[in-house]
């Protein structure tokens, strides 16, 4: 039963799914934490697998960048592969003074300047939320010593803009004054299409860079590899 952008048979994913934007993050991840991963799907590179932690299923694939790629795979991994939560595991840009290079985001609430979410309920502002019982199963393992997790940890609203590199003039200053923690690209259409499914998303964010103060900015291959506190939270909110 493949579907237009997933090469799989039904049962090939776990309910629960780790979603990085970059697809060989998704391999990383795989290699390190799956018992046995085995590559369920790699239309158009974008590569999927499914094994085991603590005997448990769990399955890892990339989204692409940007909601429109997200909501093509969230979509069928939703509606066709019986998936049941997705947990974004992506990098994010600081925005919010407290939020430091390094630091990880549990994102509650995602604003957007997309236009994606306007299209499911004409005439309404869609809000784009986390499930809640991931969202806490998150913030719960932050606060848990026995977790390891050895940097900061924020959770609330965030922002997912479809432009990387166009902003408008003032409005990251005004979204930090609304509490903003960061942005990135993914978030606000994945809690859309979870809504849509009646199922379960949440992204938890490591920030790689700081719109405001660009002097600690990681490098793109920390990018790739620096990711085991939110990792830690995600693999937390998927087996919960
Ligand atoms: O690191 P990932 O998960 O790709 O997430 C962020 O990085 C990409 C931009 O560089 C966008 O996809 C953004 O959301
Ligand atoms: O979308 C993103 C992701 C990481 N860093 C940014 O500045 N923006």
């Amino acid at each position: 039963m493949a579907t237009a952008h997933i090469a799989a048979q039904p049962g090939d994913f776990a309910p629960a799914v780790l979603m990085p934007g970059d697809p060989r993050r998704a391999q990383r991840i795989a290699e390190a934490i799956l018992h046995s991963p085995r590559l369920v799907t790699d239309v158009r590179g974008m590569l999927g697998f499914t094994g085991t932690v603590d005997g448990r299923p769990l399955s890892v694939m990339g989204s692409g960048m940007g909601q429109p790629s997200c909501t093509i795979y969230a979509t069928e991994l939703f509606g066709q592969f019986g998936v049941e939560r997705i947990i974004r595991v992506g990098t994010a840009g600081g925005i919010a003074e407290q939020v430091e290079v390094g630091d990880v985001v549990i994102a509650t609430g995602a604003h957007t300047d997309s236009s994606m979410n306007q299209l499911r309920v004409p005439g309404v502002h869609f809000s784009a939320v986390a499930d809640f019982r991931l969202a806490d199963a998150a913030w719960r393992a932050a606060q848990n010593p026995a977790s390891g997790i050895r940097g900061r940890v924020h959770a609330g609203t965030i922002i997912s803009r479809d432009h990387f590199y166009l902003t408008p003039e003032g409005q990251t200053e005004r979204l930090a004054r609304y509490g903003t923690l960061c942005v990135e690209m993914e978030a606000a259409a994945l809690y859309g299409v979870a809504a849509e499914f009646g199922t379960q998303a949440l992204a938890v964010l490591t920030v790689s860079d700081h719109l405001l103060d660009h002097s600690k900015d990681m490098s793109s291959q920390d990018r790739e590899t620096r990711f085991q506190d939110s990792l830690t939270l995600a693999v937390a909110a998927a087996l919960s």
